[in-house]
């Protein structure tokens, strides 16, 4: 229950609405109270003689208190379940704007499907609460609080006979309530599982294709999908018997009034009318004791969800993203000349403290230069180059640029000077140009041109049947390898960084042409800091400086000609890419 605390800030937004809805629910009670009192005055006035202007009045006087009981009931609706749709739209912003600027590491770790899960399902419980469970909380408390008040009066002993069901009612709603959490809470976690799996499955549709694994994922989901069905029949089960035993138990609550009433009619301590009256009460508190359960459930779920929420909203943001107070404190940086310096860096992932991935690297790339880094698979290339527009933090050194060291920079403003091309690429599902532009919100039609120009795509973007408004993705056409990796570069160069990291960018082109782009590349851009991971000899060769990283330290650094002169790793690296090339040309 504490876990709904953190939402007392978003109830306090809308406080004026509430204590609104709160007067409502005050108003629709007391009306709602008040009109069986002429039910009874209607009954008793017939005592003896029958004048139907006493009935007429009394009658109309009960209608009235119905209409405006009903009327307030709207408006409770109204304030309290609108406000409940607004909450949902603040929440599920910031829940986004939150996941936003977590960091990198945070998705190494958390699956998509568990996100997308607690931002729809989670969030959807505790939109319930927000709406249905206050307003019927506060519902069943004044209701009790004006219907128990008006039946002490009508007569206090009838009361305790009529409220004797009520322990046994709060006892099983209590018991029955803790297992309807518990199974909740696991209906939660295997809707989790499924959206899981649904978007795992679909992203790779690909791959389960060709490996025609098309039936074992359908049994995949077949089995999560019948433990969700399964899970959910039980708290139906449960639900339904819940319902059907509160039911029976306010029947019971009739007897002792028929009963003991029944005797106090006799006796002359009251009225027919009277019994009437209480009655009425006894049965309209049926539903609010009721619904006791249903909103304790409605509590209950929300709670679970709730702490599901808070344990993604508690996360760390990246530090200096905006709203952070490292980028307000920090001084502002009007665009950086690209001189960038590792000094002694060492770095291994979250979580993996104890398998160091860089060990005292210490490299100055100069503004301006292209730097190529080489190295066998899982050297570090990658993990360096990650450093720089701070996906991950180094667990030791620093990075400057222009010599400033990167964590005093405000994130933004950091990686306003990057543009980064990782390995695995990623097109939107929207036009080629919106493509291109995206995030680089200052380019025009003529620069996108220029960005398509530059990495190659232009050519191939003219076939296309609506050139550069064609569609991609979902509703579009699918780009080849080659074409995906070009538009991502041009969306890099579009963002007119200071600093291009390109890690094996062009790895679906042919050798040749990827040497011709990237020379092409590197020629367009003088001013720019260019670093350049590849696997290529070719493409690397005709970059100012050269860095061979092997087990995560430099083991070699120079031009293409110094580290062949060196004979090193380099060396032995070229003369396989070149033997391999001969044997190519003579097949
Ligand atoms: N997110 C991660 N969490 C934990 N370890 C990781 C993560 N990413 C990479 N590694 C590990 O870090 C090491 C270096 O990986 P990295 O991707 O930097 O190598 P690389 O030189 O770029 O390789 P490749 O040429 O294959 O891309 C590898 O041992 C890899 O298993």
């Amino acid at each position: 229950m504490k876990n709904l605390l953190s939402l007392l800030p978003y109830l306090g937004r809308y406080r004026t609405k509430l204590f609104a809805g709160f007067a409502f629910i005050i108003l629709t009670n007391l009306f709602a109270v008040i009109g069986p009192r002429y039910i009874r005055l209607a009954i008793d006035s017939m005592n003896g003689s029958f004048l139907i202007e006493h009935v007429l009045q009394n009658t109309s006087l009960y209608v009235l208190f119905a209409l405006l009981s009903g009327f307030f009931l709207f408006l409770v609706r109204q304030s309290i379940i609108v406000t409940s749709r607004h909450i949902e739209y603040d929440l599920k912003n910031d829940y986004y704007r939150h996941l936003q600027r977590l960091p990198r590491s945070f998705y190494d770790s958390t699956s998509t499907g568990e996100l997308i899960s607690r931002g729809t399902n989670d969030l959807n419980a505790v939109r319930e609460f927000l709406g249905p469970g206050i307003m019927y909380s506060l519902n069943t408390f004044f209701r009790l609080l004006f219907a128990l008040a008006a039946m002490i009066a009508l007569s206090p002993k009838l009361t305790f006979f009529a409220l004797l069901p009520a322990p046994i009612l709060s006892w099983s709603v209590y018991r029955i309530g803790r297992s309807m959490q518990k199974r909740s809470k696991s209906i939660q976690e295997s809707y989790a599982a499924i959206t899981n799996l649904v978007q795992e499955n679909l992203s790779g549709i690909r791959i389960v294709k060709s490996y025609t694994r098309e039936a074992f994922e359908i049994d995949r989901f077949e089995k999560l999908n019948r433990e969700y069905y399964g899970k959910n029949l039980s708290l139906g089960k449960l639900q339904a018997l819940f319902f059907a035993f509160l039911t029976s138990l306010t029947a019971f609550s009739l007897l002792p009034v028929i009963w003991i009433g029944g005797k106090s009619v006799t006796e002359g301590t009251m009225t027919i009318g009277g019994i009437a009256q209480f009655i009425v009460y006894v049965t309209m508190l049926g539903w609010p004791i009721i619904s006791i359960g249903w909103v304790t459930s409605i509590i209950q779920k929300a709670s679970s969800a709730q702490a599901r929420l808070d344990e993604i909203m508690g996360m760390q943001p990246e530090p200096g993203t905006e709203g952070t107070a490292e980028s307000v404190d920090a001084p502002q940086q009007k665009g950086a000349s690209g001189t960038l310096s590792f000094r002694d860096i060492s770095f291994s992932y979250p979580g993996n403290e104890d398998r160091p991935v860089l060990e005292h690297v210490t490299l100055e790339i100069k503004a301006g230069t292209k730097t190529a880094i080489v190295g066998a698979t899982g050297s570090g290339k990658t993990s360096l180059v990650s450093l720089i527009p701070r996906l991950y933090e180094p667990t030791g050194g620093a990075i400057t640029l222009d010599g400033q060291d990167i964590r005093s920079l405000p994130l933004e403003k950091l990686r306003e000077q990057i543009g980064y091309v990782p390995q695995v690429n990623f097109l939107f599902s929207d036009t080629i140009a919106h493509n291109i532009s995206w995030g680089s919100r200052r380019s025009s039609a003529e620069e996108v041109l220029e960005a398509s120009r530059t990495a190659m795509l232009h050519d191939d973007i003219q076939d296309f049947p609506d050139a550069f408004e064609t569609m991609l993705g979902e509703k579009g056409i699918n780009l080849s390898g080659g074409q995906k990796q070009r538009a991502c570069i041009a969306r890099a160069v579009a963002w007119k960084p200071r600093i291009l990291i390109l890690d094996d960018a062009l790895s679906a082109v042919d050798t040749a042409t990827e040497a011709r782009i990237f020379d092409a590349l590197l020629q367009e851009l003088p001013d720019t800091t260019v670093i350049l991971i590849s696997h290529r000899i070719s493409t690397v060769k005709n970059c100012d400086r050269i860095i061979v990283l092997k087990d995560g330290h430099i083991a070699e650094s120079g031009s293409h000609g110094e580290l062949l002169e060196h004979q090193g790793i380099y060396f032995e690296l070229y003369n396989q890419q070149l033997l391999e090339e001969e044997i190519l040309s003579l097949s």
